[in-house]
């Protein structure tokens, strides 16, 4: 953790200070209370107008200029709930400083330095002070802290001396360790005109900003954590593939994401790209794996060698890096891997991003999980929580085989959601009913609500499809009968709409894009593919409209790319998403669109 991130205010927090502050002060300005809380004017007035309508506070008008805003007794009792809960957020804070401070002592151990003076005998010496005497596996001896006020010297924190800077010399030590934030700069400078080598010079703070973090895989996953990660931190992004290393260290995203896009151009990213070992595995402190794990159909099983690979050569280096995996993996496969290297820290994070907001959902997160709670599991979701720009993130430490299992139902709910939605769908269509008045309907049920809702020709992309057979295969000898049925609702899905598109007896027929949604550049596993393969099959010819090809032909059919030749030669266009340009001929299109959107 760096910067002072965990002294960030939580609504709590808010809602305390203010309350606090009109306790103390009856005449003030709504101006004073936005620059008291750090809010803006419009905060300050829904807070008062919320604590008026609950009975916190009384108005009282001096005249049409001047108020004065009373607590009530209900105020001072709310204000003492605040407080409790204020405290107990304030607990977490402060487990948090020690775990990642444990995490920071344990590194300048794996340095070889047993015996550190502190400089700096303010709050932050305190505290690692405490960590260091509470806990038995930090062998690190403080020999003396270094103020450079006289007043303090001769005083103790614990039973550890404060001395001067002149002192350096007397007490034996192997380096000095910086314990101010806001005088960090000073000291170093100090440290550095007394002729002290700066070999041996510990930031803690300076730490933090600097950690070493290396990425393995920038794809969709990869890329949106290396982006979010070199915001505060030095990463390294690696992967087998030259050209998407090129691009990035040119400042191009290789994908199309509004976020990762504009981040990677325009925002300062401490991040760098390599196709080599050496410079990706320089001892960081985190290896994070975000590599491809497809689906092995003859296997029935994730192939997971590119994460095998990974773990083995980083094993193979020795490295004291504490491995995440990032790629989604099957139930059970960390504990086992973990077995295979006893001298590896191996961590399982699931992903929830979207492709297409891939970065964003980073940004935002709907929640972070970790399969772990150990200090670096803690430290790592602090990186993560650093680099978001959302406040009150869930975060959970789980089982690591509990965060693979969140990982994979996750997706096999989202699954079942589409798979029903269609399935309702296909239902209508048969019966000549209207789709979009049931699910309407349907959807005004707050358990159900409106969204993800938008039939389509099945759920498709790289993730749902594999994650939901996976999770399949992992119910091997236990009971189930919906996770059959959600990988079989997407087959038959598929059959229904190709009959409906050989119902119109084309000719030829025009698949109009591949993609699996409006916003992504990606057809892995689109569900238009499997419509297509269909058709050909009933010996229909087939022409294809996706300008993200290069190629002049996709899977032996042509690569129309001219949209007006595409439009005048298919007699039925099908398109799982509706787009604007295809108004001109909606009589020709087949697609089961109905909300116009993903
Ligand atoms: N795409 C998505 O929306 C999400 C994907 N995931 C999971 O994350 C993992 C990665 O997915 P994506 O980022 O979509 O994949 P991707 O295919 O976009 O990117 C994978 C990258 O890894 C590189 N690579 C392959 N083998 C490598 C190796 N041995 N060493 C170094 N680099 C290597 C490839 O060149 C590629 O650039 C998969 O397990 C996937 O299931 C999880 C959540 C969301
Ligand atoms: O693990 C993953 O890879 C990711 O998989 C999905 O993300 P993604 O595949 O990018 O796309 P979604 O927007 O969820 O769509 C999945 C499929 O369902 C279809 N869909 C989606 C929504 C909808 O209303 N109807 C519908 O048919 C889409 O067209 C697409 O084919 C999940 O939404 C992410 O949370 C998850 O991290």
């Amino acid at each position: 953790m760096s910067r002072l991130d965990f002294f960030k205010t939580t609504p709590i927090h808010k809602e305390y200070i203010i309350l606090d502050y009109l306790s103390k002060n009856a005449k003030v300005t709504q101006r004073d209370i936005s620059s008291v809380a750090s809010i803006s004017l419009a905060m300050v007035n829904q807070y008062l107008d919320t604590y008026e309508k609950e009975g916190y506070l009384s108005k009282v008008y001096l005249n049409n200029k001047n108020m004065e805003y009373h607590i009530t007794e209900k105020g001072i009792q709310r204000k003492k709930y605040l407080n409790i809960k204020y405290l107990e957020s304030a607990r977490d804070v402060y487990q948090d400083a020690k775990a990642n401070i444990k995490v920071f002592l344990n590194d300048i151990m794996s340095k070889g330095f047993r015996k550190i003076l502190l400089y700096g005998a303010g709050d932050v010496a305190d505290i690692i002070l405490l960590v260091i005497n509470s806990e038995p596996e930090i062998n690190l001896e403080v020999c003396g802290i270094i103020d450079d006020n006289p007043a303090k010297h001769g005083s103790k924190i614990f039973s550890t001396k404060i001395i001067g800077i002149n002192d350096l010399k007397v007490h034996e030590h192997d380096a000095v360790l910086i314990a101010s934030y806001a005088y960090y700069e000073k000291m170093y400078d100090n440290l550095i005109k007394n002729n002290y080598d700066k070999n041996k010079i510990l930031k803690y703070f300076g730490w933090g900003e600097l950690m070493k973090i290396t990425i393995v895989g920038t794809g969709y996953v990869g890329l949106s954590n290396a982006v979010l990660l070199s915001q505060f931190n030095e990463v390294t992004a690696f992967d087998i593939n030259e050209s998407k290393i090129n691009l990035i260290n040119q400042k191009i995203s290789p994908i199309v994401d509004k976020e990762l896009e504009e981040y990677i151009t325009h925002k300062e990213l401490k991040l760098k790209a390599s196709i080599y070992e050496d410079v990706a595995f320089d001892n960081p402190k985190f290896i994070i794996i975000a590599t491809p794990t497809n689906y092995d159909s003859q296997l029935n099983y994730f192939d997971t060698s590119s994460v095998d690979q990974t773990i083995e050569k980083i094993n193979k280096r020795e490295l004291k890096s504490t491995v995440i995996i990032k790629s989604t993996v099957p139930v059970g496969y960390t504990e086992e891997i973990s077995k295979k290297y006893p001298n590896l820290e191996i961590i399982f994070s699931p992903e929830f991003l979207r492709e297409g907001k891939a970065l964003y959902d980073n940004l935002y997160p709907s929640r972070i999980i970790i399969g772990s709670n150990s200090e670096n599991a803690k430290a790592f979701a602090n990186l993560l929580l650093q680099g978001s720009l959302k406040e009150n993130t869930p975060v959970l430490f789980t089982g690591s085989t509990e965060a693979e299992a969140i990982k994979l139902f996750s997706n096999t709910y989202l699954a079942l959601r589409v798979a029903f939605f269609n399935e309702l769908d296909t239902y209508a269509e048969i019966r000549g009913l209207n789709t979009k008045e049931i699910i309407e309907g349907v959807g005004l049920d707050p358990r159900i609500g409106s969204h993800y809702n938008n039939p389509s020709f099945g759920y498709g992309g790289y993730c749902l499809p594999k994650d939901t057979k996976q999770l399949l295969a992992n119910y091997q000898d236990i009971p189930q009968n919906i996770m059959t049925a959600i990988v079989d609702a997407n087959r038959t899905r598929k059959d229904h709409i190709a009959e409906m598109i050989l119902s119109r007896k084309p000719n030829k027929v025009g698949i109009y894009r591949l993609v699996m949604k409006n916003d992504s550049d990606n057809f892995r596993s689109s569900s238009i593919q499997g419509i297509m393969k269909r058709i050909k099959a009933k010996g229909i010819e087939v022409i294809v409209f996706e300008p993200v090809l290069t190629e002049d032909t996709f899977y032996n059919s042509k690569v129309e790319r001219d949209f007006e030749k595409f439009i005048a030669e298919a007699d039925v266009i099908v398109s799982n998403r509706f787009y604007k340009e295809l108004e001109k001929v909606k009589d020709k299109v087949y697609t089961r669109d109905i909300f116009n959107r993903d």
